[in-house]
């Protein structure tokens, strides 16, 4: 594996996911993989989960690792090309990456969209600079549009779940519905693109996005998903619910009101299939989801966190093996 931006960069994802499954049974076992190798992570926005499970990642493999919380813990950056610096910012992004690139292995990235350009968002233009400038691959830790590892440790966990064992043929597929819920402040799409992009892709889930009208995702991560408008209608049998809210992309980064409550309750979990619940995190306690699912047995959503060191160990390995 040369980056990891998307599930485009997984050559054969049931392959990525036995791996991962392998090493969370035997986290120690390829210390030599990480052996005087530096991974560098390279924060523009908050994190606990990323941030934390790609240090244990790290530290599993053997790796050296360091962390920078860009503007917070270093000078301000400059994003923008040809500006004339007399202002706040003390260095430039050109500077700043390269420098960062020579002092590690694999770079890991994170950078939120600003939701006022679409354009700008959607050709991830922060992104792909830090990429373009970088001398060493780069690792997604949530982009403007896409959160990868996110995504990734989501499979994990329903594989797990289900017992997935990929020389069983399933005799029914899995269910997933992959549903939008309310949030006070406008959030991106990343999570569920995401989501969208990878279970689209997995042949044994049956898969359906249940959203208001104004806040159907992007065509291009979505095709091949079932779209549906009634969430309790889409609810019905599933075998896992995938809460999340974003913001619309057609009317971009905005808050469309809703009258119904999207918001996850027990009465809603009933409807499925014993269904299990699932977010990436955080998430907003009775805005997003009830208190009475999240702190059920229905819930899986510490299963999916725990997750995120074996996504990010099974990368960080695919692509520290191929480094010469
Ligand atoms: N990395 C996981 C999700 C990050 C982000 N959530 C947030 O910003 C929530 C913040 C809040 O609840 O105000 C998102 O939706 O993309
Ligand atoms: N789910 C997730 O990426 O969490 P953080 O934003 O805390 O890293």
């Amino acid at each position: 594996m040369k980056q990891f931006t998307s599930v485009n960069d997984v050559e054969n994802i049931d392959k990525l996911l036995q791996k991962a499954l392998e090493i969370k049974a035997n986290p120690f076992a390829q210390q030599e993989v990480g052996k005087n190798k530096t991974i560098g992570l390279i924060f523009f926005n908050p994190s606990l989960r990323t941030r934390l499970s790609s240090l244990k990642a790290a530290y599993n493999l053997g790796a050296n690792v360091w962390v920078l919380n860009a503007g917070a813990d270093s000078w301000t950056l400059e994003m923008q090309d040809g500006t004339v610096m007399n202002g706040d910012s003390q260095e430039h992004i050109t500077e700043a990456i390269q420098v960062m690139s020579a002092y590690c292995d694999v770079l890991g990235v994170r950078t939120f969209p600003k939701l006022q350009n679409r354009d700008e968002d959607y050709q991830e233009v922060m992104f792909n600079k830090v990429k373009n400038l970088s001398s060493v691959p780069v690792v997604s830790l949530e982009s403007a549009t896409l959160h990868p590892l996110q995504s990734f440790a989501d499979l994990i966990t329903i594989a797990e779940k289900i017992n997935y064992n990929p020389t069983e043929k399933l005799t029914k597929k899995v269910k997933v519905v992959m549903t939008w819920a309310p949030h006070p402040r406008r959030l991106p799409q990343a999570v569920p693109n995401s989501f969208a992009q990878w279970f689209t892709k997995v042949d044994w889930v049956d898969f359906t996005i249940v959203q208001p009208k104004g806040y159907e995702l992007d065509e291009q991560f979505t095709q091949g998903a079932t779209i549906a408008y009634n969430q309790e209608e889409a609810l019905k049998d599933a075998d896992f619910v995938y809460a999340k809210n974003w913001s619309s992309y057609e009317q971009y980064g905005e808050i469309i009101p809703q009258e119904k409550d999207w918001q996850i309750t027990m009465e809603k979990m009933k409807l499925t299939n014993n269904g299990k619940f699932m977010h990436c995190l955080p998430v907003r306690r009775n805005v997003v989801v009830a208190d009475e699912v999240l702190d059920s047995d229905v819930s899986i959503v510490i299963d999916e966190a725990t997750n995120r060191i074996f996504s990010a160990q099974a990368v960080f390995h695919e692509i520290l093996k191929g480094l010469k």
